[in-house]
């Protein structure tokens, strides 16, 4: 860093400042320059901003394009006027060109002139072909050359054009030179002859200035940077006016060269403090200059004052010149009077000389005046320089600041290169680790690939082999497919056979059956038929107790308490009908029993079961029923009627029907035996029996209904059963408690031998068969149920006796066994429905029942045997019943009277009172 010594304050005179200023400056733009090309749009903004200057009527555009200001310069009119102007006749005026001249002589007188003033120069052929760089450097060096300060622009007194033009002819005299003057003496000056220009003072201090010496030779100077002489080189080259070439082109060793050969000593003031205004305008212009904007405008404005002062100087030194000039002259032509004078009179040669001195003094005066100017300048111009060293000391604060920051800006910049460098380190390895995982990946991949590949072939392999083992499998099936068409071939033959054997089977099985039912009625049994109920409509429960049955009379029933085998019972009858049997394929099995009435036959049909198991259902049918409803008794008078009438040729029939109900069997003990027998009703149709039956029991006060037709019956039966005795019970709202016994009595007499032949068919429903809960009923119901427990006890009796073939059978033990006396023994044809109800609370009485119904089944009660009779037996027979019946009123008439007898003994108060066993029937 070059120092502004105080020394230098003393003794510089203002161009060795200036000269120093710009050492220092560039040494100051070495320090904070970079290299920077300068643009070639610049160059020609300046050219044409110094054309439009020089010649206002062009009106250039400031953005003219180098085309469009090649067109301007084409044909060199545009040259020559610039040179014209620059140098008055230095080429022949041409405001337009003579037609016989072409175009491009006013170019070549152009370029003729620039090589008479040594300048460079372009060739023809690159304003032709348009090379304007060297066009542009060129005009730029004449312009440096007229106008060193750029065009007068920035200094102070180039307002005015004489001004400039003093400017310029001050500057060329401080070179010791004319505007006109040889450039080649110009090119040539050394320091030695620089210096010979200044005046004796300005040389005397330059020469003493040994550090602007030492600046101008200082290796900062020989040897600037190579960016520092690309940047200024086109200011040195207008400063040092280099005669060739392109200055944006001058190699570095050459403007090294030019430096060291001392070429700044040479430099004229003007263009020195020009390169340096032009330097600040630039950095000024430029936003981004090294040189803070704020230190350029200031040293701008030195540099500007700097010239003004100089300017003033100048004018103050040549107005003091032109002082001594015209004293100088007019001291010259007094001595030359005085001298006139001395050689005329002594005495006005005294005065004159008295005169002269006394001007002398004044003179002299003059001069002490002058000198103390003077001294003033030079106090200005020390203050000058103080305000120049201030203004150093800023630049260099701000230097060093700028340095600082620079430094800290580059350390930042270290550091954010430090962590880019880290980032790149750290992206690096994980672009190092992402490739290490997708190499691994690739190789997983891979991997999988491959095991998706076995495993696909392994796949295929097992796909092939299957579709081989399918194949065989295919055939294989279509073999056994065959072989079991075949088998089912020889299967389906077998099967017919088998078929055919079991229908041979089942004829055999009917044959059987057919067999075993005569046997049985050879034998006499009693056939049970057992028949199950439905479960009724609106009924919730309807878990069924009856496991299985079939048409061979086989049922089992199963104990819901019980698993498996323990739970099941199975009983074996002579027929089993489910719920779904009909009533007429009920009939349909008991027609032939009902039939052999009419061959004189007695037979019995009676059901027994539990109340609601359908006994009444089965015997009548149910309330209001339909003729497909009809029960067993409908039935059978129809089928009798019909069938008597369809003999009527052969036999003539006579039928009676008697209605009884047996009811509080107990209650006949206290009673007549009328009343005994029939406790609530009786019904005698028919006259053709006498009051006075087979069986033994009178009939009294009978009512006679003589009956044509099925109709007339079946009347007659609905009247009975109205007055059956019903009630309410605990187990059926309709239920029955007596035993209904309906009695259809045949005689018929053949038509061709008078033979008669009898019959009977007792029908009987009875009372339910439940054992009685003593807790629910009371009362007469409880008498009820006594009765009709004892009287089926007493049925049991007979029927077991008749099984065991007692020698006393127990019909008389109730009045029930005494009416079925007739059916049950005495070669009688006997069936029993064993009704039954499939509800599972009924399981217990369901399982007595059959218990019953199965001891009953294998009661033997012998061949069966028809009731014929000659006409002398049946006469025989009427009068042993007439005999009977008179026997038997006699023995009422008895009974009656000793009845009357014990009542008188009982009560002897009542005197004279007679009672009839009517009165007291109920
Ligand atoms: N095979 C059947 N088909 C349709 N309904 C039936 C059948 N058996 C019985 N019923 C019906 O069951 C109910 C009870 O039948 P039913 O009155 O005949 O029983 P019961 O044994 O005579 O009773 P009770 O001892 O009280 O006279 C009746 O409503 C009847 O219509």
């Amino acid at each position: 860093m070059l120092q502004w010594t105080t020394k230098q304050r003393d003794t510089g005179d203002l161009t060795s400042q200036v000269h120093q200023f710009v050492a220092m400056f560039l040494s100051l733009q070495q320090l904070v320059l970079t290299s920077r090309k300068v643009r070639n749009a610049k160059q020609r903004a300046t050219v044409v901003d110094w054309l439009n200057n020089i010649l206002p009527n062009l009106s250039l555009s400031t953005n003219a394009s180098d085309k469009e200001l090649r067109a301007y310069l084409s044909d060199g009119t545009v040259l020559c006027q610039i040179l014209n102007k620059l140098r008055p006749g230095s080429v022949i005026e041409c405001g337009g060109y003579h037609p016989s001249e072409s175009r491009l002589d006013n170019v070549k007188r152009f370029l003729a002139a620039m090589d008479e003033m040594q300048l460079p120069r372009f060739q023809m052929s690159d304003l032709e072909k348009g090379y304007m760089k060297i066009v542009l450097q060129c005009l730029l060096t004449l312009r440096a050359h007229f106008m060193p300060n750029g065009g007068g622009c920035n200094l102070t007194s180039s307002s005015s054009p004489n001004k400039s033009g003093n400017d310029v002819s001050m500057s060329w005299k401080l070179l010791g030179q004319t505007p006109g003057g040889n450039a080649s003496s110009r090119d040539e000056v050394s320091p030695q002859a620089y210096t010979s220009t200044l005046s004796g003072e300005d040389r005397r201090k330059a020469a003493s200035n040994s550090k602007f010496q030492r600046v101008l030779r200082s290796p900062v100077m020989a040897e600037p940077s190579a960016a520092l002489i690309h940047h200024v080189g086109h200011k040195f080259h207008e400063v040092f006016q280099l005669k060739q070439g392109c200055y944006a082109d001058l190699p570095a060793a050459k403007i090294s060269e030019m430096m060291k050969s001392n070429s700044l000593d040479n430099a004229p003031t003007q263009s020195l403090l020009s390169v340096v205004n032009g330097i600040l305008d630039e950095s000024v212009e430029r936003k981004n200059s090294e040189i803070p904007h704020r230190v350029a405008c200031l040293l701008r404005k030195v540099v500007q004052e700097i010239e003004r002062r100089i300017s003033t100087q100048a004018e103050h030194l040549r107005t003091q010149s032109n002082l001594f000039k015209a004293r100088e002259e007019k001291y010259q032509s007094r001595i030359k009077v005085l001298e006139a004078l001395a050689t005329g009179t002594n005495e006005e040669s005294q005065t004159e000389k008295t005169k002269m001195e006394e001007k002398k003094e004044v003179e002299e005066q003059d001069v002490i005046r002058l000198v103390k100017e003077k001294e003033q300048i030079n106090n200005e111009i020390w203050t000058l320089k103080q305000e120049l060293e201030t203004a150093r000391k800023a630049n260099e604060e701000s230097c060093l600041r700028m340095e600082n920051e620079g430094n800290k800006t580059q350390q930042e910049l270290e550091e954010r290169l430090k962590e880019v460098m880290h980032l790149l380190t750290e992206s690096r390895s994980r672009v190092k680790e992402l490739e290490a995982y997708s190499e691994s990946k690739d190789e997983r991949l891979n991997k999988k690939e491959t095991i998706y590949q076995r495993f696909t072939d392994f796949q295929l392999g097992a796909l092939r082999e299957l579709k081989i083992a399918s194949q065989t499998i295919k055939q294989d099936t279509l073999k056994i497919q065959q072989s079991y068409s075949d088998e089912f071939l020889h299967l389906g033959t077998k099967l017919k056979a088998l078929a055919d054997a079991s229908q041979n089977y089942y004829a055999i099985l009917a044959e059987n059956r057919k067999l075993h039912n005569e046997v049985q009625e050879l034998k006499g049994n009693i056939r049970v038929y057992c028949r199950i109920r439905p479960f009724l409509p609106g009924q919730k429960e309807k878990q069924s107790i009856i496991d299985s049955l079939n048409e061979f009379g086989d049922l089992t029933i199963a104990n819901p308490s019980k698993q498996g085998k323990d739970g099941q019972r199975s009983f074996k009858f002579n027929k089993v009908y489910g719920p779904e049997a009909a009533q007429a394929e009920v009939y349909s099995d008991i027609q032939p029993l009902i039939r052999s009435v009419l061959d004189g036959y007695n037979a019995c049909i009676f059901a027994y079961g539990q109340t609601g198991s359908g006994k009444t259902y089965t015997m009548t049918g149910p309330d209001g029923a339909s003729k497909e409803e009809w029960g067993v008794n409908y039935r059978a008078l129809d089928d009798l009627f019909n069938i008597s009438q369809t003999r009527s040729r052969i036999f003539t029939y006579e039928l009676g029907v008697q209605m009884v109900e047996i009811y509080n069997e107990q209650s006949v003990l206290l009673y007549p035996y009328k009343s005994y027998l029939f406790p609530l009703i009786y019904l005698q149709t028919l006259g053709i029996l006498s009051t006075s039956q087979p069986n033994g029991l009178a009939v009294p006060d009978a009512c006679m209904h003589p009956v044509n037709s099925t109709i007339d019956v079946v009347e007659l039966m609905e009247m009975g059963l109205k007055n059956r005795a019903k009630g309410a019970t605990a187990l059926n709202e309709r239920s029955s408690r007596s035993h209904s016994v309906l009695t259809i009595h045949v005689r018929g007499t053949d038509a061709k031998n008078g033979t008669s032949l009898r019959g009977s068919l007792h029908l009987v429903d009875l009372a339910g068969s439940e054992r009685v809960d003593r807790s629910e009923v009371t009362g007469d119901r409880l008498k009820e149920a006594q009765h009709i427990n004892k009287s089926l006890s007493a049925l049991g009796d007979v029927i077991f006796a008749l099984a065991q073939k007692s020698t006393h059978i127990p019909y008389r033990n109730s009045k029930l066994t005494q009416v079925l006396q007739t059916s049950l023994g005495g070669h009688a044809k006997t069936l029993m429905f064993v009704q039954l109800n499939p509800e599972l609370s009924s399981y217990s009485e369901t399982l007595s029942t059959l218990k019953f119904a199965e001891r009953v089944s294998g009661v033997e009660l012998g061949a069966a045997r028809t009731n014929k009779e000659g006409r002398d037996v049946r006469d025989l027979m009427e009068q042993v019943a007439s005999l009977k019946d008179t026997i038997a009123k006699r023995d009422e008439e008895i009974e009656r009277l000793q009845l009357l007898k014990d009542l008188k003994n009982v009560y002897p108060a009542v005197n004279g009172e007679k009672h009839s066993p009517s009165s007291i029937r109920p």
